[in-house]
């Protein structure tokens, strides 16, 4: 995985060539009205979708505070768009990103943990992969006593194409530290289900 700072500028120019490419591959005519700009477009569209290769954690989690709060701070439902690497098309969902703040009681802004699930959600990925980047770096960044993250998706590649099935939900979690912990981790996960 390369570094963000390793990553190259978005060739925007690049990307316009492929998609025209891409649509005489499958048989359009890229110069037909509907389809003029839509190289341009997806072009565009590309950029925001995989921003998240040329940003760092450290590019959000910027926000600290010293609250001395250290009970479990849970963010639920935080709404993922990501693009499997396999097939380049969306799987998306919501993710749970929960953490037990340090002895110092070292919290960060809750919006930033949102971010977090961007800066990792808008790369080529798995869902294997993001869930455990969204662990590690919060880990790294807030060193806090435990971390659990549990993302929910429907992948597209099973849905519309492929084995089609609608409907399913792929499930995967991280959990770090103390949220380990039996009770602890119970407790995270009534949270997390709404029981
Ligand atoms: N583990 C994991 N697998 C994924 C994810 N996204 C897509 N896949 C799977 O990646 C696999 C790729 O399998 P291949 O056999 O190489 O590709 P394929 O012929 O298009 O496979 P089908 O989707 O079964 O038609 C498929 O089983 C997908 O369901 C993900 O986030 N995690
Ligand atoms: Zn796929």
């Amino acid at each position: 995985m390369r570094a963000a700072a390793d990553v190259p500028e978005y060739d925007e120019e690049r990307a316009r060539t492929a998609v025209r490419e891409l649509l005489l591959a499958v048989g359009e005519d890229p110069d037909r009205e509907g389809l003029q700009e839509t190289p341009a477009r997806v072009a565009r569209a590309y950029r925001e979708i995989f921003a998240g290769l040329r940003q760092e954690p450290g590019d959000v989690l910027t926000t600290m505070f010293d609250l001395g709060h250290e009970e479990m701070v849970l963010v639920k439902d935080i709404e993922v768009y990501s693009t499997c690497e396999h097939h380049l098309v969306p799987f998306h969902g919501v993710a749970h990103v929960g953490y037990i703040p340090n002895a110092d009681g070292r919290i960060t802004g809750l919006s930033k943990l949102a971010r977090l699930v961007d800066v990792y959600a808008r790369r080529p990925q798995v869902q294997e992969r993001l869930t455990t980047q969204i662990a590690d770096a919060l880990v790294e960044h807030l060193e806090p006593r435990g971390v659990i993250v549990v993302v929910e998706c429907e992948h597209l590649c099973m849905s519309m194409r492929g084995v089609r099935k609608p409907g399913s939900r792929t499930v995967t979690s991280a959990v770090r530290g103390q949220m380990r912990d039996g009770a602890t981790r119970a407790e995270a996960m009534s949270l997390i289900l709404g029981r």
